[in-house]
């Protein structure tokens, strides 16, 4: 397992060993004693996700508020994703910053993206299947968000508006200074 630092403290980008032979590839996708070494705590997993998507779709930018916050291990089982994590740690030297990560079925990367963060990703790939781990479990009643293209955060998505397949409801987000965690 490779670690990678980002610009942001504790969002990490995780490369696993892959072992490819004649057959395939095998890789370790997910091991809380390396995981737990390597972000230098113990990270309770608690439920998994799963979302295919086409080419174009964005997802996010989501969060849950308060106790419900979520940490994420973020991966891609098929195709290619750019994935970006928001830094919403209000007492955060980056409060307010960014990372974007391409994660791929060819890479193998993965993101920690820990809780106070948001978090989406825009599908770059024909299509994706998107896997994650939450240590959290979802609570609709605290789910929160900001919108994709808000100025404050200048997120660059590599994409126009027009081509974009996003759901109503993340079109109707509200913007970074406005929310509440
Ligand atoms: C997240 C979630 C959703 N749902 C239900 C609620 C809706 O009826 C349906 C689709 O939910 P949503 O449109 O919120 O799905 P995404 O837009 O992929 O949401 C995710 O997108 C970004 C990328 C994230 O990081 C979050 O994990 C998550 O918010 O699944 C559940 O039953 N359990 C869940 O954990």
């Amino acid at each position: 397992m490779i670690i990678k630092h980002t610009k942001i403290k504790d969002c990490i980008i995780i490369e696993p060993k892959t072992f490819i032979d004649k057959r395939g590839y095998f890789f370790e996708s997910y091991n809380k004693q390396l995981f737990d070494l390597n972000i230098g705590y113990s990270v309770d997993f608690v439920q998994d996700n799963e979302s295919y998507s086409s080419k174009n779709v964005l997802r996010g930018l989501h969060f849950q508020k308060g106790e419900h916050a979520q940490a994420k291990l973020v991966r891609v089982v098929k195709g290619e994703v750019l994935d970006v994590a928001v830094d919403l740690r209000a007492s955060s030297e980056t409060y307010g910053a960014y990372v974007s990560v391409i994660l791929s079925e060819e890479n193998k990367r993965q993101l920690f993206v820990p809780r106070g963060f948001a978090h989406g990703f825009l599908v770059l790939s024909d299509t994706a299947i998107f896997s994650y781990k939450c240590d959290n479990y979802y609570n609709k009643n605290s789910e929160g968000g900001i919108i994709y293209n808000d100025p404050a955060l200048n997120i660059d998505w590599e994409i126009s508006e027009k081509e974009l397949i996003i759901s109503e409801k993340d079109l109707e987000l509200p913007k970074f200074n406005t929310i509440v965690l």
